[in-house]
């Protein structure tokens, strides 16, 4: 078997700091220590060796709002490994009329092109007994153990609390996590017409459509049920103090409940909703919308304490000219950034080199967290013998203007276009092989493979256990008076 070995490094993990060299053998790391050889060497020296990122958040070819993202596995996936990020969690999303499995078929038919590994979280868009049956079937011999609900785009995707409350039941059953995109749909369908009625049909209609508040409250109900339910929670792209200070008091409280921000959010604020540009706006719709330094303030702070676990980029692109859909209507424009590529090296220049952040918080935060949250650790998320051996030398003086010119990504612009960041991979490793070298992809369409998820145990066996002790109970009395009737 072919074997690597990474030698001068300092490997960075979620928890140490340390010199060693990394030996893989095939697509595993199967030795660390000082002083090994191998077939090939590749020199780190200067740089630190991590866990590839894992981005645990993504819609590649996504069917949205009349339209497909446009970054497929094939192109998105490429983005991913350019910057850093060995594995996607993207979304199988059924369409009308499609059961679950039919659902997950698509998916699976699109993701044969993935340069990396990818797995999946199935969204629940509707209840009936197909679903509650297929769920068992998704968890039990799929390999996904985490279903999506989104309580926000009202006639399309949106469950209401009946629902969401029956999925989350049918996920404390068979030890699934449940997901929420936490804003209250009924409410932004109400401001939308509003806002269209007055006249202010603009992208920025999009950001006053949707305040913290809606996401606030959405959070603070999910939360709720899922506590009712017995069950932990994953609230995605988490954007606003009012989301994350639901998210901090239910954990103060003993609740397995996990936050995520995006990095879109952490860099980029609602400025950007009111530049005279409206392509450089609609470019920047995304739900929820960026906010102002006050909630950005309360992520960084979130992800230092732990209160807030992982970093995505919920990456979903589309061009400018699907982004035109909306023009005169801002509620057509599809809802969507892409960030892949730059995620590792935006939050390494924004938090790790400010200070915001240390090198193993950002390891946390970028992988390690979503490999264990997600039950695929230490598989994944770590730098260990037996791991995959999807790695990143990061080279953390390395620099680059962020370009939709030299991005990976098909569409036509980026969001972060312009911004100069610093700290990016020497080499990134997909399950032993190097995909990217100095900035030159060798990544192959076709290598990334699913990776299966069970269903887990310790989290949900400990809530459903407590569940049970604090089930009502009938009072058995004596002594119970005639009926006064
Ligand atoms: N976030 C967004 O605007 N688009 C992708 C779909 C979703 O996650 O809501
Ligand atoms: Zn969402
Ligand atoms: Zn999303």
């Amino acid at each position: 078997m072919p074997s690597t070995v990474i030698k001068n490094g300092t490997i960075v993990t979620a928890d140490l700091t340390y010199t060693a060299d990394v030996k893989i053998e095939g697509e595993t790391i199967t030795e660390i220590g000082t002083n090994l050889s191998g077939d090939t060497t590749l020199d780190a020296t200067g740089c630190y060796v991590m866990p590839g990122g894992i981005d645990p958040h993504t819609h590649l070819e996504m069917p949205f709002m009349g339209t497909y993202s446009t970054d497929d596995f094939h192109s998105g996936t490429q983005a991913a490994l350019a910057g850093g990020t060995t594995m996607v969690v993207d979304f199988a999303i059924q369409q009308p009329g499609q059961t679950l499995i039919e659902a997950l078929q698509m998916w699976d038919n699109k993701s044969g092109r993935a340069h990396c590994d990818f797995s999946f979280h199935m969204a629940i868009t509707g209840w009936d007994e197909q679903v509650f049956d297929d769920m068992k079937t998704v968890v039990q011999e799929k390999g996904i153990n985490s279903f999506k609900h989104f309580m926000a785009y009202k006639g399309a995707m949106m469950v209401d609390d009946d629902e969401m409350y029956a999925s989350f039941q049918r996920c404390a059953e068979l030890g699934a996590l449940p997901l929420v995109h936490a804003e209250n749909g009924d409410v932004v369908a109400q401001m939308q017409a509003k806002l269209m009625a007055e006249g202010n049909d603009g992208p920025e209609g999009h950001a006053y459509s949707r305040p913290p508040e809606v996401e606030g409250e959405a959070v603070n109900r999910a939360i709720m049920l899922a506590d009712m339910a017995g069950v932990p929670l994953y609230v995605v792209h988490t954007s606003c103090e009012q989301a994350h200070e639901a998210i901090r008091r239910a954990r103060q409280k003993g609740m397995r409940v996990y936050g995520e921000p995006l990095i879109q959010h952490l860099v980029l604020d609602e400025s950007e909703y009111f530049d005279k540009d409206w392509d450089h706006s609609a470019r920047r719709v995304m739900s929820p919308p960026f906010r102002n330094k006050q909630h950005q303030d309360s992520l960084w702070a979130g992800l230092a304490a732990g209160s807030l676990q992982c970093v995505a980029t919920d990456h979903c692109a589309f061009t400018t000219e699907q982004k035109r859909f909306g023009v005169g209507d801002f509620t057509k424009i599809p809802n969507g950034t892409g960030g892949l590529e730059d995620r590792l090296p935006l939050l390494w220049t924004h938090g790790v080199r400010t200070g915001r952040l240390t090198m193993n918080e950002f390891v946390a935060v970028t992988s390690t967290n979503s490999a264990k949250i997600l039950n695929m650790y230490p598989k994944k998320g770590a730098v260990l013998a037996g791991a995959d051996a999807d790695l990143v030398v990061w080279d953390p003086e390395a620099t680059k203007t962020i370009s939709a010119k030299t991005q990976q990504s098909a569409i036509d612009y980026n969001v972060f276009e312009g911004m100069e960041v610093t700290g990016l991979p020497r080499f990134t490793l997909t399950r032993g092989h190097v995909a990217v070298e100095e900035g030159t992809m060798k990544s192959r369409e076709g290598h990334g493979r699913f990776v299966k998820r069970e269903p887990f145990q310790s989290v949900n066996r400990a809530l459903s256990q407590w569940k049970e002790l604090m089930h009502p109970r009938k009072v058995e009395r004596t002594g119970i008076p005639a009926s006064g009737v």
